[in-house]
Order: C-alpha cells, then structure tokens, then sequence
C-alpha cells in the first residue's frame, strides 16, 4: 500500500507539531523491539479480552475489511482473519512490520493480513473499511496519545456503519491508603543506603565533606517522588473510597479536542474508619460493545483495575498526597481533576488534583492540591 504525508488534517503531528524524528526517538523506538512487544503479548488480561472480543463476535468480522491501527507483532491482526475477515490492513509505523509479516505468513493468512510499514496518518488504503481494532491505550489511558491516530484513521478510513474494536473508554480514581507512603520510604532508605554504600559515615569522600551533597541527593528523591506518578498493581483492600468516573469515551464520536485536556469534578465517599488519603490511583477499562446498528453478541471487557491476583501490565498511576489526609467513614473527597499534556511533549500527561475534605458533619477542609506529571 502506498503512503502519503499526513492526511490528517487535526491530528496529534499537525496540531502540536512534534517533530517526527523526535516522537521516533522517544516514542515509537521501543515498540520496535520484540523485547517490549513481549510484554504486551504475556499480559494475560490482556489477550483474553482482545482474543474473546473478536473469537466470540465473528459477525464483526466475516466477510469484512478490517484496519488494524499499530499491529506491533500482527496478533490482533491474525485473529481478525481467523475469524473470518476477507482482508486486514495491518498498519504499524516500526520495523517490527516484518515480524508481523512474518508471523502471518506462517499462520498462513499472508494473502489476508497486508502489513503495511508507516504512520497510520500517512496510509492510503484502496477501500473504507468494516472495522478498526487497536491496542492503544497508555498508561492511565491516555498517556502516549495514540488515541489520536485511532481517531484520525476512523475519521479517514471507517465506513459510516464501521465498528470500533475497543468501542468504549472509561477512566476511574479512587483514594488509597498508605503503604504506598511506606513502600516509598523504602524506596528511599534503599537509595540513602546506595548513597552511604560509597560515602561513608563520616561523610568524607576523597577528603571532601560530601554532607551537603547527601542532603540533595535525598530531597532530589523526595521531590521525584511528588512530582512523578508511581506505577503499582494495588491490591483492591488499599482503596478507602468508593472509585468516581472521571471520563466515558464513545470511540465511534470521540474527538482529539475531547481528550487533549481532561477535566472533572469528583466526589468519592470514604468507606474506611480512621484511615489515610496517601494517594489516589487512576485506572482505566475498555468495552468491546459494537455500536447501536451493529451491537456486539457477546460484550466483553478489559479492565485494569486493582486487582488481587496481579492485574495487568498497565497496573495503575498513582499520585502521592502530601500531607496524607486523616480520613473516617462517612467523609467524603471532593476532587477536582485535570489532565492535560505535557507542554515538551504531547506524548507525556501532567495532571492536578485539588482535594477538598468534606467530613461527615458537613464541615469542609481547607483545600490539598497535587501535581504529578505520568511518564
Ligand atoms: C500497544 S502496541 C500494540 C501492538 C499490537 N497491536 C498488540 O496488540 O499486541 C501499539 C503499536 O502501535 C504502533 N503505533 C503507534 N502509533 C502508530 C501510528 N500512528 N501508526 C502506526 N503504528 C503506530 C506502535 O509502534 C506499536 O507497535
């Protein structure tokens, strides 16, 4: 297939205007390698829910032309022809193009799946398609803004009664606990500890007092710890509130402007006595549902919550609060939540939460406000 520079008027590249080598560089690289690639592949949640959207909803796919947006190894893509489809456009912007032309000539569904090396905002296709599959979703959703190129692809290449495989997006934060707190300053005891491994008690280090030094280095890992959210797989018992909504995406109507800044008002009940706000956790779940004309038989869902038996690569973001805030039953967190992109980079978020304690007698705290940026 041919391709041809950005058709997509709006898109991620147009709007913000990154630099392609520099979004090649920091972002699309990697899934160039099996290595990471692998990580996908392994995460069991993951493939089951992929694997039973499409297996259990062939009538999706039988007899139909289906783009499939970022193919990585072509997985998603040799399910799609497995389970019927006439002709896949397995579109993927890295060298690993070749292992999923590869990996569908041994499957020997060459002459269905077409591997197609580009940007997906750079593609022709010689048709409009049934469906759009993709595995696009970053951590806390929308970090890596791949969505994006989803949109531009549905907006350029699905017909008007096409089906979107994700269909639906949903984001969620719930307060935690500490021990996130605790697991933390075990972080940072472990990175003194490094530190102290070469500068000694007395602090002297090649005759030079190195105690100023050790100072920074400790506030330098306090800070990053504030500052960055943290990637954990939580156990459900650590979340104290009840989880709220932050955003449902439709992905058949969904728009970049919709999703470039995410902003929501949050209340979140607190269902644990004498307990700590040490954090919030973000997550995400995607539906396979179909769409109102062409509804899915059997829906299923991807969730990446927290979850006891170990969850998913995704895991979930978390953001420290400072101070904890002391919390009862009863009390309830007013939250408002924004997550907009990183200004150097619009693969990146930053978000800010501005937390409000209600308590239980109606009396309201002086607001807490947290910013943390995903990387
Ligand atoms: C999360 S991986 C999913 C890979 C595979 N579909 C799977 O489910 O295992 C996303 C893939 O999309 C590719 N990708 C991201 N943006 C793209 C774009 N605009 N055009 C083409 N490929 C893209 C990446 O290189 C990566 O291989």
């Amino acid at each position: 297939m041919g391709t041809k520079e950005n058709g997509c008027a709006g898109s991620t590249q147009a709007s913000t205007q990154v630099d392609k080598g520099v979004d090649f560089a920091n972002y699309f690289c990697t899934y160039g390698y099996l290595y990471h690639q692998k990580e996908m592949l392994s995460d069991r949640v993951r493939m089951d829910a992929y694997f039973h959207a499409v297996s259990r909803n062939k009538h999706h796919f039988r007899g139909k032309a289906v783009l499939d947006v970022g193919t990585g190894s072509g997985i998603l893509a040799i399910w799609c022809a497995q389970a019927g489809a006439r002709k896949v456009y397995a579109v993927e912007a890295t060298k690993m193009a070749d292992h999923a032309r590869d990996l569908a000539r041994e499957n020997g569904v060459e002459d269905i799946v077409e591997v197609i090396e580009g940007s997906v905002e750079d593609v022709t296709l010689p048709e409009k398609v049934d469906v759009i599959i993709s595995e696009w979703m970053g951590y806390f959703l929308l970090r890596e803004s791949m969505f994006d190129s989803v949109i531009c692809a549905r907006d350029r290449w699905l017909k008007p009664d096409g089906v979107m495989y994700p269909s639906h997006a949903r984001m969620w934060l719930a307060p935690i606990r500490s021990g996130i707190t605790d697991q933390k300053m075990e972080d940072l005891n472990c990175a003194m500890n490094d530190w102290h491994s070469f500068v000694d008690e007395t602090e002297v280090h090649y005759g030079v007092n190195m105690s100023v030094l050790t100072k920074a280095y400790r506030e330098e890992h306090e800070k990053y710890y504030l500052k960055t959210s943290l990637w954990c797989n939580l156990d459900p018992n650590q979340i104290i509130g009840t989880p709220a909504l932050i955003k449902d995406i439709d992905c058949l109507q969904a728009t970049v402007d919709e999703i470039r800044t995410i902003t929501a008002q949050l209340m979140l009940p607190i269902h644990a006595d004498r307990s700590r706000i040490s954090a919030y956790a973000g997550w995400f779940d995607v539906q396979f549902k179909g769409c109102g004309q062409n509804p899915a038989k059997d829906e299923v869902e991807l969730t990446t919550a927290p979850d006891a038996d170990g969850g998913t690569h995704w895991g979930q973001q978390v953001f420290l609060v400072n101070p904890p805030i002391r919390v009862n039953e009863g009390d309830k967190v007013l939250v408002s939540f924004k997550m907009s992109r990183a200004k150097q980079y619009h693969r990146l978020m930053d978000i800010e939460l501005i937390s409000e304690l209600e308590l239980s007698s109606g009396k309201r705290l002086p607001p807490i406000t947290t910013r943390v940026s995903i990387e």
